[in-house]
């Protein structure tokens, strides 16, 4: 950069003395903030100079705009950060290559875990660009299955917070806690959990915040939502989790899960607070428990733009990859009957979106549930068991009277007399398709359709390797967690992080005012058009992690057109950055292109010194 233009514009704007005034025109995208009135976060634009009033040490220490050896000598020089950093100037490739060697140092995931989260908080557009890179080897890593370690080692791994927590001993500090983040318009998008069903590994209390800053950090690698716009959020309410009561360095609410009136309360003043502060954030709830994921939502949803990851987001990348099976094995979807082992959070949603999908496709709702079938701990759902099962459980119910005389526990004994097209795994029981299961499904289907979804991987259903073996290579996998090919057969990681990264950016940029269940079935229609197998048999049933972003953008495209459809999508009421309204095409090409453009992208952007930018400076900086 020309660095008679740093000083130019240095003075310009400290003779002035105010930091509304642009001697240049910055392209702020939608996600981002118009000029003049709210001007907080014009500085992170997508394509123009950030401008930046940090200083030495504190620009070095915030994260969003440190370039740490890529500094340019003029921004060294504008930014007292000369004598800060050795005097060679790096590129963000070689800063890429330096740690990803560094990376190999360290021998097991979580050490390696630990590497990125400190990147993380050391330079974002470094993190981004590293894991965007290496994305097949390093999603395991920051994300399932090795997040999940990390986050029942919370306590005893911790370095820096980050994060919002919300305390239920002081629910009236809830805006003030939020308030650290920002104001109406600086926020797009909030993640958060309770911590009660993290992954498959139940109740992790404070430690879930972890969760929804992994989801939080793939709403950017995948889907380009800034960095600098999104939240993370824990509600600690309690554990049940007796190591954690009895870990010295437990650092949540050392007492039991509060529920009831109590509990309800406490979401609803965090629902209430975001609602005012944020109005136009989409929230994510993610890794609730099972007796509160289901009603939150209910609640919710068409209360603000929100929607469950476990239970839609799931339901939606199961749906897809469903799609695309059915259609390899020539069944029909509407002929099919489904089996869900394990009808928590997950194995309900996927069972709601293949009904919804049924009836788009032509089914009525009764005869939809009619092909869904579900077991749990108590066997074979059925309809005489109403003491024992929830509402959402019932009502895929199989009649009792049809069943007399078979051990609806054994799930041998249910494939046998289902015969089911589709077998999917959300139990977190390890094994429970064993040989005999396998082999039950493969004797009624050519190639039978078996997805064990339980993370983490020791918790799947089956291993891949096996379904394949015992069927002779003709069952269609995909699982929960990455797995290595088999004999040639990619297998495909059935994880939501297909679905809600697209899906949130939809939300986000439609500024959706509710995620519709045809705005999500949208979704699981495009994202099954890409399916690779459709072309090669053996390419697997989603398109790769390589194209996550694509993909992402694709199911975002599909999502707005819905919601703009629908009437459902605010963003043609708003100003657009430029001025005017915002116009989205409405052509799906005309309207992917603007989609992309929208998307945050990790590069470093020249930076311009200013005396003063009138934005909150959070820990985000
Ligand atoms: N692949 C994905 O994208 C994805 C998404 C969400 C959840 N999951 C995984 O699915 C699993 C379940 O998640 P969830 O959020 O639904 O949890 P959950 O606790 O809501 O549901 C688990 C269900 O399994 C049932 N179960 C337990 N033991 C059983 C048994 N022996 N037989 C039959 N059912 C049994 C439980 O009663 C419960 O209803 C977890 O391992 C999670 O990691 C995967
Ligand atoms: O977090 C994941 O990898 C998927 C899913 O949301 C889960 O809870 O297992
Ligand atoms: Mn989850």
């Amino acid at each position: 950069m020309d660095p008679t233009k740093i000083v130019r514009r240095k003075s310009i704007i400290s003779d002035s003395k105010t930091s509304h005034v642009h001697s240049h025109t910055i392209k702020t995208p939608i996600g981002e903030q118009p000029k003049v009135g709210v001007p907080k976060y014009t500085r992170l634009s997508v394509d123009g100079p950030i401008e930046c009033d940090l200083h030495g040490f504190q620009l070095l220490n915030s994260p969003l705009f440190n370039k740490g050896s890529a500094f340019t000598l003029e921004e060294r020089d504008a930014f007292g950060l000369t004598g800060l950093l050795p005097p060679v100037v790096n590129t963000l490739d070689e800063q890429v290559e330096r740690a990803y060697s560094q990376l190999h140092y360290l021998k097991t995931p979580l050490a390696r875990n630990d590497f990125c989260t400190s990147m993380r908080l050391q330079n974002k557009v470094l993190y981004y660009e590293l894991v965007r890179r290496h994305i097949r080897e390093l999603l395991p890593i920051v994300y399932t299955p090795t997040e999940g370690d990390a986050i029942a080692a919370y306590s005893n791994r911790f370095r820096k917070p980050e994060g919002c927590f919300l305390d239920i001993t002081d629910p009236d500090s809830i805006d003030e806690r939020l308030a650290a983040f920002g104001e109406a318009k600086d926020i797009d998008y909030i993640v958060v959990s309770d911590g009660e069903g993290i992954l498959g590994i139940g109740d992790q209390g404070v430690g879930g915040v972890r969760i929804t800053i992994a989801k939080a950090a793939l709403m950017t690698l995948c889907a380009g939502i800034h960095p600098g716009r999104i939240m993370s959020v824990v509600l600690d309410v309690g554990t049940n989790n007796e190591r954690l009561l009895k870990d010295e360095l437990y650092m949540g609410n050392r007492f039991k899960r509060v529920r009831g009136a109590e509990y309800d309360e406490f979401v609803d003043k965090f629902i209430q607070a975001v609602k005012k502060r944020f109005p136009s954030a989409v929230l994510h709830f993610e890794d609730f428990g099972v007796t509160t994921a289901r009603p939150i939502l209910e609640r919710y949803r068409n209360e603000l733009p929100c929607f469950n990851d476990d239970i839609q987001g799931t339901g939606a990348v199961v749906m897809a990859s469903m799609t695309a099976a059915l259609r390899l094995s020539g069944r029909e979807l509407l002929d099919s009957e489904i089996l869900i082992y394990g009808a928590g959070s997950a194995g309900l949603g996927v069972a709601d979106q293949v009904v919804s999908h049924m009836v788009i496709h032509g089914s009525s709702i009764e005869n939809a549930r009619t092909r869904i079938h579900c077991m749990d701990r108590q066997g074979l759902i059925l309809d005489n068991m109403q003491d024992s099962t929830s509402p959402a459980q019932l009502s895929y119910a199989d009649s009792a009277d049809e069943w007399e005389g078979v051990n609806t526990r054994s799930l041998v004994e249910v494939i046998k007399k289902i015969k089911p097209t589709v077998l999917v795994g959300c139990s977190t029981q390890a094994s429970a398709f064993n040989e005999e299961v396998i082999k039950e499904m493969y004797k009624h289907n050519a190639k039978p359709i078996i997805f064990p979804l339980s993370n983490p991987t020791r918790l799947h259903e089956c291993t891949p390797e096996d379904a394949l073996k015992w069927t002779d290579y003709n069952a269609l996998i995909a699982t929960g967690s990455p797995f290595e090919p088999v004999n040639g057969y990619v297998i495909s990681e059935n994880n939501n992080c297909f679905t809600f990264p697209g899906i949130g950016l939809g939300a986000v940029l439609s500024r959706a005012t509710k995620i519709s269940r045809s705005m999500i079935s949208a979704a699981v229609d495009e994202l099954a058009a890409g399916s690779p197998a459709i072309k090669h048999s053996k390419a697997g049933l989603l398109a790769p992690l390589e194209v996550i972003d694509e993909t992402s953008a694709k199911v975002a495209t599909a999502v707005i057109l819905k919601a703009l459809d629908q009437g459902l999508a605010r963003v043609e009421d708003e100003e657009s950055p430029e001025g005017g309204k915002v116009t989205v095409p409405r052509d799906f090409e005309g309207c992917l292109k603007w989609v992309k453009s929208q998307m945050w992208k990790p590069i470093y952007r020249p930076m311009i010194k200013v005396e003063h930018v009138d934005a909150i400076h959070t820990h985000q900086y």
